[in-house]
């Protein structure tokens, strides 16, 4: 399968760039980064375009890739429902092409998701803490959003209120950005790579779920399964879980 990675130059791109050239089956075509013009001379007959660069040039590089009839598998970060659904209308008009936008390929990080979601309904208070390397330009993370957005659908769900907090005085803004209800507090630390701790707290208890990416070598099976699966899913997937059975 030949494969485009767009990006190339950054963090993600390299690796992934790596992953393809070492895996059986699939062969690198090309490598694009900021400056260059997604089109379908530039895709060089790519398949599959594997896009990880930043969240302002996400959505523009997606509707490019789609636009040139190619299969799109999206890490980047920085989604929101008028772009994902802009992608859908797009890809409306493409049939027989997909696109899969996830905001973790990592296995690890995509159970605790799902985790995080089952547990919701059974405490009364939940947080989300992430913790990336400090080169990172958005916060909190795409993942620790999606964490945060599901645990306060669960507790919706649930009929659950809102979680116990007596703050009256916060102006400094210690307790963390509030997604839906749910505190999410960003950690940015020279050393890190891709981390997040999800805490759940009732009276006597409490329950954590961690995952941690110690390289991005860890962001390449999920990568890998997106790449291998797109073409067999019509129209927009949004999250690695959708192709996982959990
Ligand atoms: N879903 C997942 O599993 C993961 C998602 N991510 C996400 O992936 C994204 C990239 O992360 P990371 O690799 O660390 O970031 P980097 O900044 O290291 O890499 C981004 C690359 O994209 C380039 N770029 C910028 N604009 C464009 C453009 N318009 N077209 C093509 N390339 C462009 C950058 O060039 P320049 O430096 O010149 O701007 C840079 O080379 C982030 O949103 C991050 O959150 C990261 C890890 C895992
Ligand atoms: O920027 C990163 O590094 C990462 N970004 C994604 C996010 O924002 O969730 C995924 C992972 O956490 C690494």
């Amino acid at each position: 399968m030949k494969i485009a990675v767009i990006g190339a130059k950054g963090r993600m791109g390299q690796a992934m760039s790596a992953g393809v050239e070492q895996t059986d089956g699939l062969e690198l075509v090309a490598q694009l980064d900021a400056g260059d013009e997604i089109t379908t001379e530039s895709l060089n007959g790519a398949e599959v375009a594997i896009e990880f660069t930043r969240p302002d040039s996400t959505l523009k590089n997606t509707l490019a890739v789609i636009g040139a009839g190619v299969h799109c598998v999206v890490g980047t970060t920085g989604w929101t429902d008028e772009g994902l659904d802009q992608v859908r209308e797009l890809l409306e008009t493409k049939p027989g092409v997909g696109a899969i936008i996830a905001p973790n390929y990592a296995l690890s990080a995509v159970l605790a998701m799902s985790f995080a979601k089952k547990a919701a309904a059974y405490f009364e208070s939940a947080e989300v803490i992430e913790l990336h390397h400090p080169n990172k330009v958005d916060a909190p993370s795409g993942t620790a959003l999606t964490t945060a957005k599901g645990i306060a659908q669960a507790r919706r769900e649930a009929g659950l209120g809102p979680m116990p907090d007596a703050t009256e005085t916060d102006p400094g803004g210690a307790r963390g950005a509030n997604i839906d209800g749910v505190h999410v507090h960003a950690v940015r630390l020279r050393g890190l790579t891709a981390h997040e701790e999800i805490v759940f707290g009732n009276p006597g208890e409490q329950f954590t779920i961690r995952t941690d990416s110690f390289d991005r070598e860890s962001f390449f099976p999920g990568v890998l399964l997106a790449v291998r699966e797109v073409s067999g899913r019509p129209g927009l997937t949004y999250g690695l879980d959708q192709l996982m059975d959990i």
